[in-house]
């Protein structure tokens, strides 16, 4: 099988030089391609030429970034049906690999990648301007808010430096707490409409982790080829902050203004225009009124990651 490996400079606390001028002779040496991106969207543009010049050659790309660069790769590789992925995590929040496992960048990787088990796993499909994937989570509101405003600011570059990359988002998350307006939704899932006022978040997942760990939907499972659906509404500004932060254990689920339910496709209408991220990445307003509309995949994504995550 063809191996690629692709590095993100931007992800985290970015690329460490060190190791990789000792990899990359060995990845060389043992028939593995080594792309560094160069620009946003790079990564993913670069995976779908050569997806789209090979279609029928098996792939794996050992991609080394954030839940970000994930998300670029596997919109990359969309519709081919050859591809595995395996994750180097090496971003701020890292989700991917804590669910999905992930490996380190030193000089067992080589010996790591020979060893490595894959398995299908479910895969988000959903649309909003055009038809795109997303691998760990998607959501409308105040996440979606906190994330745009953390990628954008330029401290989040220091504090990755500091090896503090979360703490951008704790910043982000109080500023938005006091100026973020909640909205009314309606979402049809499961076959059921339900409406929903003060909705401060609505998260759409496939897997449990969100956010760099934050446990939001517990008993997500990526191959029952359902989403779990999370909708936190009706709170005050101050019971939000605390279910918020109950959600890093999971224990938000037992507060009654959290719904959850699970269906294969869900559509979420909101009464205002709300931001909207696909695994952590912004995606743009989705426009009031208009559907956003999120299914299991028909094809299933294959990860390689069987390789817990040292953190
Ligand atoms: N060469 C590059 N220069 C600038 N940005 C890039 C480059 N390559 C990729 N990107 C962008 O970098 C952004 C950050 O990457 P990523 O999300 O993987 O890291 P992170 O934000 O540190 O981690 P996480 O998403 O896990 O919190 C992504 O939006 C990606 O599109």
């Amino acid at each position: 099988m063809k191996k690629i490996a692709v590095f993100n400079p931007n992800a985290g606390k970015g690329l460490n030089q060190k190791s990789l001028t000792l990899l990359i002779p060995a990845f060389n040496q043992a028939g593995i391609d080594v792309w560094i991106s160069r620009a946003k969207h790079d990564i993913e543009n670069r995976i779908r030429e050569w997806c789209d010049n090979h279609p029928l050659e098996e792939v794996c790309f050992i991609v080394s970034g954030g839940d970000g660069t994930m998300h670029e790769a596997v919109n990359g590789a969309a519709g081919h049906k050859h591809t595995v992925f395996a994750s180097i995590p090496a971003g701020s929040g890292n989700d991917f690999a804590r669910h999905f496992g992930g490996l380190k960048l030193d000089m067992n990787l080589l010996q790591h990648l020979s060893r490595l088990h894959s398995e299908d796993q479910d895969l988000i499909t959903y649309s909003m301007i055009k038809e795109r994937v997303a691998v760990s989570n998607m959501g409308a509101g105040f996440d979606a808010e906190v994330a745009y405003s953390a990628n954008r600011s330029k401290i989040k570059k220091l504090l990755n430096k500091l090896s503090a990359g979360k703490l951008v988002y704790v910043v982000f998350l109080i500023q938005q707490l006091l100026v973020f307006k909640p909205y009314s939704l309606t979402i049809i899932a499961d076959r059921r409409e339900k409406q929903f006022k003060r909705v401060w978040f609505t998260t759409i997942s496939n897997q449990p982790y969100y956010g760099g760990g934050m446990k939001i939907a517990p008993n997500a499972d990526t191959k029952d080829g359902l989403l779990d659906v999370t909708v936190v509404h009706g709170l005050s500004r101050i019971k939000f902050l605390l279910v918020f932060l109950s959600v890093f254990k999971g224990s938000h689920v037992t507060f009654k203004e959290v719904y959850q339910v699970r269906s294969a496709r869900v559509n979420c209408i909101a009464d205002r225009d709300v931001r909207v991220h696909a695994d952590g990445e912004d995606n743009g307003l989705l426009p009031a009124g208009q559907a956003l509309s999120a299914q299991i995949a028909a094809d299933k994504i294959r990860v390689a990651g069987q390789l817990a995550l040292d953190e």
